[in-house]
């Protein structure tokens, strides 16, 4: 079952050009879904349709299987969400901050405490939301997104803005949620590299239409499909000939031996063959398509 799942999306601003073209997302509940895509690509648009915060034109859309016009309140209960700028008071701290949405949501008050030490925020006593980090400030997005214990999680951007470090810590958060409860999570971003690490599938979306979903391993195998390994020795021609006689695809390229991308033991085992035939290696090296050329070709027309 899907956890979200969206059907012929489109929508237009005004009279203009549509901003989304027939989005067909599909969450597989339990999973982490990266929605990427280049800056004004549509994935606010779309996350804010699916949260009903902007009137539906097209299209359907269906959480936890059911659908979304008709069952809005009920369904949207079970998801918690962090959209654009987090909705916190400077002046409160993040205990009080917690307090307004505990009785907004209607939840247990030991909530507060709990969602606190999950986002690390719970040292943080009489310091208010107006002199925190940014990090600081999207983990506390983060406590309130989680206070009413949501199926799923619909964060956008939730590294904007965040160093090295704390990318990391939202990463290690948001990981740590999913295997813990088994929390649907649906992250955007604009950047493949800052949640390469964290999802489990990928849509990504340029100028309003989707170019890929699927598993991120599905992503990573067209990646492979497009590597290579290179081998540099004292004789790259008798190299050459020596893996060909192997039963490997093998090329001269540069003066070298190139062979399509291949698991560790199968390169060691190259190497070996290599060395009883007298042939010293010098270097083996690992090329080809980076995966962050690969989106920036998908996203490319
Ligand atoms: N309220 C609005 N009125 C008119 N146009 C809008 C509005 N909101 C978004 N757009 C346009 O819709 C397109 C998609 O914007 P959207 O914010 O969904 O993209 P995005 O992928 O989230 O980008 P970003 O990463 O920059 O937030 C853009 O061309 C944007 O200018």
């Amino acid at each position: 079952m899907y956890a979200m799942e969206t059907c012929g999306l489109t929508h237009r601003f005004g009279g203009g050009d549509p901003v989304l073209r027939n989005v067909e997302l599909r969450v597989p509940e339990g999973s982490i879904y990266g929605f990427l895509g280049p800056n004004g690509a549509g994935k606010t648009t779309t996350l804010r349709l699916v949260l009903g915060l902007l009137g539906q034109q097209e299209g359907t859309i269906h959480l936890f299987g059911r659908p979304l016009t008709g069952n809005r309140g009920e369904l949207l209960r079970q998801v918690g969400s962090s959209i654009e700028s987090p909705s916190l008071y400077a002046h409160l701290t993040a205990r009080e901050n917690l307090r307004i949405w505990q009785l907004v949501f209607r939840c247990p008050e030991r909530r507060i405490g709990e969602v606190l030490s999950l986002v690390g925020l719970s040292g943080t006593g009489s310091k208010r939301a107006g002199q925190f980090s940014l990090g600081m400030k999207q983990r506390l997005s983060l406590a309130v997104a989680l206070l009413h214990e949501p199926r799923m999680l619909v964060l956008d951007e939730p590294t904007n803005g965040l160093d090295p470090h704390g990318i990391l810590e939202m990463r290690d958060l948001l990981l740590s949620l999913n295997r813990a409860h088994g929390t649907t999570i649906v992250v955007s971003s604009h950047l493949l590299a800052e949640v390469e690490r964290l999802v489990t599938d990928v849509a990504i979306i340029s100028r309003g239409t989707l170019r890929f979903q699927g598993p991120l391993a599905e992503l990573m195998a067209r990646r492979e499909a497009t590597s290579f390994i290179t081998f540099d020795s004292g004789d790259n021609t008798r190299a050459l000939e020596i893996i060909a006689a192997g039963g490997w695809t093998a090329v001269p390229h540069e003066g070298k031996v190139r062979v399509p991308a291949l698991p560790p033991e199968e390169i060691g085992r190259i190497n070996h063959r290599l060395a009883l035939a007298g042939v010293s290696v010098h270097e083996i090296t690992a090329g080809g398509t980076r995966l962050e050329t690969l989106f920036m070709d998908l996203v490319q027309d």
